[in-house]
């Protein structure tokens, strides 16, 4: 069954148009990835996906759930877990008990039997503990589990951050611009995690990215805004080559088979 199926969202603010009849359909397994120049509408078509913002028009459907009007913390209950654009750590707090907030959400214990120590509230408390080692051992951040947040480097706050979200039990992985900031050795580690999450685990992922050559080398399928709307969708090489995208996306026509730059 579809995962995601966006249909004819529109986003209006004011007289802006960020998003028009943008439809989007997520199959169990993809790894796909929107792209698209400053100003498309790629992070207000993600921030509708994930209810931080409410469509002017058009619906919503995850795993064959209405979900147009549910909250982000509705969704994020249903699997829908995503980063932001800016990293959003605690940055006092270690990378541990970062990654058990995203756990928490996740678990069946409230908070307050946690606080209080209750036996529910205990077990809970080392079940969310357990989810999120197992999170930092998969996205090799052992060596930083007991070190705050705010200590570590750009690249490895960002993996935090997706670690953060993983222990969240995602069914549908959104992440905002993973690579920005990030040099080239870090760019390569995170492409390899998220292949393999995506491969290895089958999590189902969707990827904002303005590094073109990463995204095409990870994505299967790609998705190209511009101004609002989805002007060319497919396998990575075949939009790639499709000159519109060639002029909205890199600014000017290309002629056939050169590479396209970053
Ligand atoms: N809260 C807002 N109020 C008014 N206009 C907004 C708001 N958020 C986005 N926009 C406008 O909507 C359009 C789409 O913006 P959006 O941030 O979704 O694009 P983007 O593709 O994510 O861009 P970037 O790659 O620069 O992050 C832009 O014209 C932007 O100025």
């Amino acid at each position: 069954m579809t995962l995601l199926q966006a249909t004819d969202v529109g986003k209006h603010f004011g007289g802006v148009i960020a998003l028009s009849r943008f439809s989007l359909t997520i199959e169990p397994g993809d790894l796909l990835g929107l792209i698209g120049p400053n100003g498309a509408g790629k992070t207000t078509a993600f921030n509708v996906i994930t209810g931080v913002l409410r469509p002017s028009e058009g619906h919503i459907a995850f795993d064959g759930r209405d979900v147009t009007r549910a909250s982000p913390e509705r969704r994020a209950r249903l699997g829908m877990v995503r980063t932001f654009q800016n990293i959003r750590l605690f940055d006092d707090l270690t990378v541990r008990q970062n990654v058990m907030a995203g756990a928490h959400a996740a678990a069946s214990a409230s908070p307050v039997e946690s606080v209080l120590g209750l036996p529910r509230g205990r077990a809970a408390e080392r079940r969310i503990r357990a989810i999120a080692d197992a999170m930092i051992e998969r996205t090799a951040l052992e060596p930083f589990a007991g070190q705050t947040a705010g200590a570590l480097s750009y690249g490895d706050r960002r993996r935090v951050e997706i670690a953060r979200a993983l222990a969240g039990a995602p069914r549908l992985l959104l992440l905002d611009e993973p690579a920005a900031g990030m040099n080239d050795s870090e760019k390569h580690a995170l492409s390899a995690l998220i292949d393999s999450l995506n491969r290895e685990d089958g999590l189902t992922i969707v990827l904002v990215e303005h590094n073109i050559t990463m995204v095409a080398a990870l994505c299967r399928r790609l998705v190209v805004m511009n101004k609002g709307e989805v002007i060319a969708e497919g396998a990575a090489a075949d939009v790639l080559r499709q000159p519109e995208v060639r002029e909205v996306y890199l600014g000017r026509r290309r002629p056939q088979g050169e590479a396209a730059a970053c």
